[in-house]
């Protein structure tokens, strides 16, 4: 059984940061002060905030289910109404090391589920796989300075740093840095909203290509397809719990620095003021934008191909004691070692009956363009 865990005074976290959480977003930046508990189980800090043995949680939950969360119960939480605003940080140089898989390994596995999405014997409707990059910074860097590149270089200034010590031993000391655009769920009294991203294309330096492109993945057949999974499970996740759920027939298009991608704004009712965000988003997690349809048959998928994603395609972000809140999706991400030096940045792709392997393969390089550029990295 899982338990929570009680911060030991002077842990290593303690000392190599200062504030366990902090989410920067359009409308404003939530940082989390101190720590008061650890809990690597979601399930016994929502009943902790619900019972008010904590007035507050921040951190991240794992792609699978069942591993150890990441957890904070501070002493305070802090709201800014802006994004963060911070200094142009100086990083050491970073580079790429290692691709987890290779590149050709991972053509091969999007082959192996193409085979699979065509079959009649197996169920499977979508999966999303990702891999994985090693860098290398030339002297170590703290977390802080990595959410401050990543916030710098977003336009809308999304940015993020989690501690990921109370997930035990072997997070301790490890923070989950990036930029995430999608909301996975938020709580504002009781109104619920979300929005689910799915379907993605390539930003262009030329201006009409770059419209272009964007209005070809809004009629594109199969990225339609892609993103009615996610917006179908959201729906079924959130009907139970919400009354007034509005969801538009057709996503629209956002986008990113690097990327275009096909959203749907979800907005709906609490039907009970008991449900808090971080039930929400535990209800709603893990949506078939990072895992797929079915999903179990599509977790299996990615554990058996993939093995332990940890927390990236996971979900962060901050609950409150009158159950306010917001989570985000973990994507846009890497994760930093206790060393300061080397970091492990994550992209992934949601693969269908009708995606090609290399167009596949090049949207993940597209996607880690998010945290390369914010760091530097040339590749
Ligand atoms: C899985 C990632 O992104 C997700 C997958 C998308 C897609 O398949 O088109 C689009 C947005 C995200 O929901 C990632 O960035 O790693």
């Amino acid at each position: 059984m899982r338990v929570p865990v009680v911060a030991p005074a002077g842990d290593r976290a303690e000392r190599s940061v200062a504030r366990p959480f902090v989410l920067s977003r359009p409308h404003g930046t939530v940082a989390a002060e101190g720590i008061d508990q650890r809990f690597d189980s979601a399930s016994a800090a929502a009943d902790a905030l619900r019972s008010g043995r904590v007035t507050a949680l921040t951190g991240a939950l794992p792609f699978a289910p069942g591993h150890p969360a990441a957890l904070t119960a501070p002493h305070a939480l802090r709201h800014s109404p802006a994004p963060l605003e911070t200094p142009r940080p100086s990083l050491p140089p970073i580079r790429i090391s290692t691709a987890l898989p290779s590149e050709a390994e991972h053509v091969d596995r999007v082959a192996t589920a193409l085979r699979l999405l065509r079959s009649d014997d197996s169920d499977l409707l979508k999966v999303v796989l990702a891999r994985a990059l090693v860098l290398d910074a030339e002297r170590p860097v703290g977390a802080d300075d990595l959410l401050a590149a990543l916030t710098r270089n977003d336009p809308l200034g999304n940015g993020f740093a989690v501690d990921l010590t109370p997930a035990g031993d072997v997070w301790a000391g490890r923070h989950l840095v990036g930029s995430s655009p999608e909301v996975l769920v938020r709580r504002q009294g009781d109104r619920v909203t979300a929005h689910p991203l799915a379907g993605s294309a390539p930003r262009h330096p030329d201006p009409e290509v770059d419209r272009a492109t964007g209005e070809r993945l809004a009629a594109s057949a199969k990225n339609l397809a892609e993103h009615a999974h996610v917006v179908d499970a959201l729906r079924a996740a959130l009907e139970p719990l919400c009354t007034d759920l509005e969801i538009p027939d057709r996503p629209s298009l956002t986008s990113t620095r690097q990327l275009w991608h096909l959203g749907t704004p979800v907005a709906g009712r609490l039907r009970d003021p008991g449900t808090t965000a971080l039930d929400l988003a535990l209800a709603v997690h893990p949506t078939p934008a990072i895992c797929g349809t079915p999903t179990a048959a599509a977790r299996d998928l990615i554990l058996d191909l993939e093995g332990d994603r940890g927390f990236y395609a996971g979900a962060l972000g901050w609950c409150d004691a009158d159950g306010d809140g917001e989570w985000m999706v973990t994507i846009r991400c890497a994760v930093l070692e206790p060393d300061g030096v080397t970091l492990t940045a994550y992209a992934g792709g949601g693969i269908v009956a009708a995606s090609d392997p290399a167009d596949e393969l090049a949207e993940t390089t597209v996607k880690f363009g998010t945290v390369l550029e914010a760091l530097g990295v040339h590749s």
